[in-house]
């Protein structure tokens, strides 16, 4: 049967990318969205933001949501200390298989914890499997209408602390309205917009980083 997207993808890095160079598979894949397929990946241009965010974060304790292909990923797990590890959650089994295989082939795997779920149901989770207590650094990039009911479930099981970093993709397109306004207009939060565009094309689009304030 035909394959899927994310298939062809992890085919484009296991032939363009080298094993065990991040920069490599990032690389691939970017090409890959440009000149084969688009894909929902964060993509170069915000990715040098998210990059550049988590630099300067330098947390010890990461999650991401919504992992796709492991694309973010890859880009944040390459930049961590020794040591640190990110959890990412990954609500479609296929889109984790694909990501697994990718993470693997940057030879990230050791830095990466990928759980398959919802995240409504793995972040009141994460204190009792994964040890947890607050997380530094949060980089929502999952289904939009769950960023809002997400970082209120932050709040609620007490996962941030004074500090903490959210960084939210697609804040315009596909949009995320409700949570920009949420962030934007709280008290507990500053918040900041990164204007940039729709991964590989021209539209309007960036990043919304919100320091949660206690
Ligand atoms: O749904 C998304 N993510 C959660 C599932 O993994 C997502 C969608 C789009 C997008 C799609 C279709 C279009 F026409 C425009 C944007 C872009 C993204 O960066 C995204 O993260
Ligand atoms: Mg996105």
């Amino acid at each position: 049967t035909r394959s899927t997207r994310p298939q062809r993808m992890l085919k484009a890095v296991q032939k363009n990318a080298t094993k065990g160079n991040p920069k490599s598979v990032i690389s691939a894949i970017d090409y890959f969205c440009k000149h084969s397929e688009w894909a929902m990946n964060v993509g170069d241009e915000k990715g040098s933001i998210l990059d550049s965010v988590v630099t300067e974060v330098n947390p010890s304790t990461v999650l991401e949501l919504g992992t796709y292909c492991g694309y973010s990923t890859v880009r944040i797990a390459r930049l961590l200390s020794p040591g640190t590890k990110l959890i990412t959650l990954e609500f479609n089994p296929a889109n984790a298989a694909v990501a697994k295989q990718i993470i693997a082939y940057a030879g990230l795997q050791d830095k990466v914890i990928l759980v398959e779920g919802s995240s409504g149901d793995l972040i009141p989770q994460m204190k009792e499997r994964f040890g947890i207590t607050t997380f530094d650094f949060i980089f929502l990039d999952h289904w939009k209408d769950r960023y809002l009911p997400d970082i209120k479930l932050f709040e609620e099981c007490g996962l941030l602390r004074k500090g903490s970093v959210l960084l939210a993709d697609n804040v315009i397109c596909p949009g995320t309205p409700e949570y920009l306004e949420y962030v934007r207009k709280s008290p507990r939060y500053e918040s900041k917009y990164f204007p940039a565009h729709l991964e590989y094309t021209k539209v309007e689009d960036g990043l919304e980083k919100s320091v949660f304030l206690g």
